[in-house]
């Protein structure tokens, strides 16, 4: 059976200079030239180094191994909209997939479940592919609340022809160094895929579901050992490109270690 390659998406957040963005993203190359296909690569720049980052890919031909996403995009297709950036105009630059609903902007600059479904829709319009991110507060898991919030989430930003990738990041594992423990993150990788096949109405998901939060080459093994995940959401240890790749490798070593299928590794 063929399997999707593992998503190993690094997100630099609001970080990468001219000359910074290039160096990573030339190391991040070099190092994964030995990773083989059943890894996939996404460099999430900054809006001002995606251009940098696809032609360097493009350079070096690296295909389908590695490829560039953005941090967010506006709802609308273009329009008087000062400061934002359209999905046409990520794909435009060589973009292939794009974060959508991130923690730090939901909270930032109050963006809604619904929201962020028109972002999603517009994504998919211009051809990309959305990683829309979920989670609960430490809060709202230490009341008991963390299913109803994740499934609230999950109805009121996907789309019922959604097709993209899901990422799960607790808010209190992101940059803390906390991360869930192998159960809990299974038993919530579970709940998840139960949730997506009835807000998709559909039996055989094709939606990969990440975990992201403090991931690091130490905990990778671990998260990437469990038989659902399709891939990990890196924040900090994507801007190593060292980390990073390690991070991939860990994933590669699991894929060779045991055989995978599940509804969202198609
Ligand atoms: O998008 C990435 C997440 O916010 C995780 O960030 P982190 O790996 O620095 O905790």
């Amino acid at each position: 059976m063929n399997e999707s390659p593992k998503l190993i998406i690094g997100n630099w957040k609001m970080n990468g200079l001219r000359a910074s963005a290039h160096q990573l993203t030339c190391d991040v190359l070099q190092r994964a030239r030995a990773l083989p296909n059943d890894v996939r690569l996404v460099i999430c720049p900054p809006f001002t180094q995606i251009e940098r980052t696809s032609r360097i890919l493009r350079a070096r031909n690296v295909g389908e191994t590695i490829l560039v996403g953005g941090q967010d995009c506006h709802m609308s297709h273009n329009g008087a909209h000062t400061g934002d950036i359209s999905a046409e105009m990520l794909a435009d630059l060589g973009a292939r997939y794009v974060i959508l609903g991130h923690s730090e902007r939901r909270q930032a600059h109050g963006e809604t479940d619904a929201l962020i479904r028109l972002k999603v829709r517009a994504a998919m319009d211009a051809g990309l592919r959305p990683v829309v991110c979920i989670g609960e507060t430490m809060h709202e898991r230490q009341e008991g609340r963390a299913a109803s919030v994740l499934a609230s989430q999950i109805d009121g930003s996907l789309t019922s022809d959604f097709e993209g990738v899901l990422a799960y990041e607790p808010i209190w594992a992101i940059g803390s160094g906390v991360t869930p423990s192998r159960d809990e993150l299974e038993r919530t990788l579970y709940l998840l895929s139960g949730l997506l096949r009835s807000r998709l109405k559909k039996d055989d998901i094709r939606v990969p579901i990440l975990y992201g939060g403090s991931v690091t080459p130490d905990q990778a093994h671990a998260i990437l050992s469990i038989r659902s995940i399709g891939g990990v959401l890196v924040g900090n240890a994507s801007l190593d490109a060292l980390r990073f790749t390690q991070i991939a490798e860990a994933a590669s070593l699991q894929l060779s270690s045991q055989p995978l299928s599940g509804p969202y590794n198609s």
